[in-house]
């Protein structure tokens, strides 16, 4: 689904990734997990096109996207949520989502406030549809609420049901159990599964081991910038060189 070939990735005289390959498998969910600036951030900026590489190829369903933008990314499929949640604080937690629909339907919101028949009928379908995924990441309940006022767990879930609007192929989840209670990291898990299951390839960066063990199918460690293991996650945890890697972390 997702291929990096050889990436590297240089700020200024910094090697953040140097010669980074592996396949994210269709349908699964891989892990990205490494030590603290072990380039995990760095390598999903290059993948969603944040960051160019210096080096090396990123191809999605086969073709070569290195110098497509983030949206053109977005718009084959290649959909991404953020370590620091942005959400338009002032909509409602349905606006939120609804944005997202639009940038999809290609009806946008200026045409739809027009009114005419047809804006309205496709309006409906996009209420609909909202309500629809914000039932799918459970709080439907929340749907009129200002988003700025949501807790923070909450507000992640929001951006997982914005990201869905935009029907990934591939979601693309940086750190999402960051500042969530235990609680809360669970039912996240049980969401990230509900999301594979629905057909949607899931790759994450992701500090909570207990959460990655838990649901990753695949795992890619990566250590100073280079890829040092990669596997199941039981395999991952017997390998000597990922337990060393961790533990010169502490
Ligand atoms: N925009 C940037 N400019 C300069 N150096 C950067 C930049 N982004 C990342 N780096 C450096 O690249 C290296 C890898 O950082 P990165 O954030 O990708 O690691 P990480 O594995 O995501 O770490 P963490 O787990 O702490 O988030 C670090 O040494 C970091 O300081």
């Amino acid at each position: 689904m997702l291929s990096l070939s050889g990436i590297g990735k240089r700020f200024g005289g910094l090697t953040a990734l140097d010669g980074i390959s592996f396949e994210v498998g269709k349908g699964a969910i891989t892990g990205i997990i490494g030590p603290n600036g072990a380039g995990k951030t760095t390598l999903f900026n290059v993948a969603t096109g944040i960051y160019p590489p210096s080096c090396g190829a990123v191809l999605f369903g086969g073709k070569d996207i290195s110098k497509l933008p983030p949206e053109g990314r977005a718009r084959l499929g290649l959909v991404r949520t953020f370590q620091n949640i942005e959400l338009f604080g002032k909509m409602t937690v349905l606006e939120n989502v609804m944005v997202g629909l639009h940038t999809q339907s290609g009806s946008g919101l200026f045409a739809c406030s027009f009114r005419m028949p047809w804006q309205m009928k496709e309006e409906r379908r996009i209420r609909e549809r909202a309500l629809e995924l914000l039932e799918f990441v459970g709080i439907p309940d929340l749907a009129d609420v200002q988003a700025g006022t949501l807790s923070f767990g909450k507000g992640r879930l929001l951006e997982i049901a914005r990201a869905m609007a935009l029907e990934p192929k591939l979601l693309l989840m940086d750190e999402p159990a960051a500042g969530l209670n235990s609680g809360e990291t669970a039912d996240l898990g049980d969401l990230i599964k509900r999301i594979r299951d629905l057909g949607v390839t899931v790759a994450l960066v992701e500090h909570d081991m207990d959460l990655v063990m838990d649901i990753c199918d695949h795992l890619v460690v990566l250590n100073l910038g280079t890829m040092l293991a990669q596997g199941t996650p039981r395999e991952i945890q017997d390998n000597p060189a990922v337990i060393t890697a961790y533990l010169g972390e502490e």
